[in-house]
């Protein structure tokens, strides 16, 4: 039997709301009100998702995400944790349209957005996506400079309109710490955390308002990785940005993280300012993800 999560109330928390209020009403459409009158910029309401055959989904194979939702404020970083297979990635696919769940609604700024390609194009723009492998996600034949261009081919509408694309490219650089000169070399003569900045670079071309970290920092060492978030925390200020941060990785839950949403086996069990989440976790699976997190750093 899963335990119920576990839902904070009081200011700063995110609250988790069901497919129908308290009193059994059906949730109206639009923006989730969050505590403090703001509202979210992206909400996820009620996500399944199962990669099982009807047949194996009748035998009761579980969903890999299982009636998940959650809210990001505008201008917040919501982490999103759990152990390996607990859905994350899949729920930060759904966000970034790459995912279609079998039921659920992802809203942008209110109104429901489904796969990528069905996305008008400023909803395209505004949510980018960085990966966990960077020097993957970037095609090693291409300068840096034809990378970051290409985004402006596709998305014309963001292409810098007043001056050329050379001085724009090399300002985006310096934006994430890296020489200007970077834009002449290609992802395999750079390391893991400048093929990093450089995906974050291609990202911010698009003016996102939204950015999906899926374990970005995993893949490097962790003087980088603080480098790394270091660099994501500033431009989140600067840029009045929204991250949703996916990792399994307590210790960049506490550097980077506003509130965390805690998940296992696919369902959300715990959201809370991080503050709260470390001092006082509400669930005994939160609990465990914290002792084992400690058992580790005394190893
Ligand atoms: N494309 C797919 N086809 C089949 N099963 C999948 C697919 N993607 C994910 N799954 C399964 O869905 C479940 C959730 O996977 P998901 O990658 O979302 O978890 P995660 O918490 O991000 O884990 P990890 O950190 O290991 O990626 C897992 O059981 C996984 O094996």
């Amino acid at each position: 039997m899963p335990v119920p999560p576990t839902v904070r109330q009081g200011a700063g928390r995110l609250p988790y709301r069901g497919p129908a209020d308290a009193a059994g009403r059906p949730r109206p459409a639009g923006r989730l009100s969050l505590p403090g009158g703001d509202v979210s910029l992206i909400e996820v309401r009620d996500l399944v998702v199962n990669f099982h055959s009807r047949r194996e989904r009748r035998r009761g194979r579980p969903n890999a995400v299982d009636g998940v939702s959650l809210a990001v404020r505008p201008d917040e970083t919501l982490a999103v944790v759990g152990e390996s297979g607990s859905g994350k990635t899949t729920v930060a696919r759904c966000v970034a349209g790459l995912q279609t769940p079998q039921a659920g609604t992802v809203l942008f700024d209110g109104a429901p957005v489904g796969r990528v390609a069905k996305r008008p194009p400023e909803v395209r723009r505004a949510i980018q996506m960085v990966f966990q492998d960077p020097a993957a996600s970037l095609n090693p034949r291409m300068t840096v400079r034809s990378i970051i261009a290409e985004t402006w081919r596709t998305h014309r509408s963001a292409a810098p309109a007043d001056r050329s694309w050379d001085d724009a490219i090399a300002e985006l650089l310096r934006d994430v710490g890296l020489d200007p000169g970077v834009a002449d070399r290609r992802a395999p003569s750079l390391s893991g955390g400048q093929c990093q900045r450089v995906s974050i670079a291609r990202a911010l071309a698009l003016r996102p308002r939204l950015l999906v970290c899926d374990e970005a920092v995993s893949a490097l060492d962790v003087s980088v990785q603080s480098q790394i978030l270091r660099l994501l925390a500033g431009l989140r200020a600067s840029r009045e940005l929204a991250i949703l941060f996916i990792t399994h990785d307590l210790g960049v839950v506490r550097q980077i993280a506003d509130r965390v949403a805690v998940m296992h086996q696919g369902r959300l069990v715990e959201t809370a300012t991080a503050d709260d989440l470390f001092e006082r976790p509400g669930h005994p699976y939160t609990r465990k993800l914290l002792d084992a997190a400690l058992d580790l750093e005394g190893a």
